[in-house]
């Protein structure tokens, strides 16, 4: 069994055990699509808080993650993206809830999200996009959990691995769209991925997710990317607010 049926499985699992919830949540955050149009002039970072992964393994356990997202929020980035999946990334929705307490950017739930029980318990943590992953679902189970999220006022960030997801999330009218170069069976990373696709409809925000390291990595992909999504680089780096004020790339530059 792959690691995608695998993961799905655990998440089935755990969202039958879950309870159902009430929306609690009213505070607003900004919107990441908003302030990605409205910027142009440079690539955006969405900086992960990431403790582990079933690629790597620990990355950085000890990690204090209140004092990461100020880090990133210092350093001028657009959104933070927080992994609440126990299962292989050691991260939960309390990280996610402690997280939207001390900054004021948008936050990303990522996680395999399958079921609108997640949705609301994103919601309520305080995120304000969460993920939907095309390969986990089935056209219509997406679309479903795309417009109750949309219904919820979050964000969605619809994320693909190749033309055929791309096309079915452009048919979404997913507005922000992220092209994730690691391949979720052999867990391999090349920024080749985004860069074949191309992908170019003007409405649309497009976020290049995993493997980059420095700014001529950010460089591979500026002219058909918005934006880029990264965590283990960040995790790892000694001077966390360096790395990712090197990772937002002027355009010009
Ligand atoms: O990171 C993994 O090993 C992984 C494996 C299988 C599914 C998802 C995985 N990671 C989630 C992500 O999408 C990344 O955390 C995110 O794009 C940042 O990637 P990176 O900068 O390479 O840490």
């Amino acid at each position: 069994m792959d690691f995608l049926q695998t993961i799905l499985e655990a998440k089935l699992k755990e969202v039958a055990d879950m309870p159902e919830t009430a929306v609690t949540r009213q505070e607003d955050r900004p919107s990441l699509y908003h302030l990605i149009r409205e910027n142009p002039e440079h690539i955006h970072l969405i900086a992960e808080i990431k403790r582990a992964s079933p690629s790597k393994g620990i990355i950085n356990q000890e990690v204090d993650i209140l004092k990461q997202a100020r880090d990133y929020q210092e350093a001028g980035v657009s959104a933070i993206s927080v992994l609440t999946s126990e299962t292989y990334f050691n991260g939960s929705f309390t990280d996610l809830n402690r997280i939207s307490q001390v900054v004021d950017l948008p936050i990303l739930c990522k996680d395999f999200i399958i079921d609108e029980k997640q949705l609301i318990r994103a919601y309520n943590a305080g995120a304000s996009i969460v993920l939907l992953i095309v390969a986990a679902l089935t056209v219509q189970k997406l679309k479903e959990l795309y417009d109750k999220a949309r219904k919820l006022g979050l964000e969605v960030l619809v994320e693909v691995h190749n033309e055929k997801e791309l096309a079915a999330a452009e048919a979404l009218g997913a507005k922000l769209i992220g092209v994730n170069n690691r391949d979720l069976k052999t867990f391999d990373v090349t920024l080749e991925t985004s860069v074949a696709l191309a992908p170019h409809q003007s409405e649309t925000v497009y976020i290049s997710e995993s493997g980059f390291r420095t700014a001529q990595d950010v460089r591979k992909i500026s002219s058909n990317f918005q934006a880029i999504l990264v965590g283990e680089n960040l995790m790892k780096a000694t001077n966390v607010t360096k790395k990712a004020l090197e990772l937002q790339v002027t355009r010009n530059d």
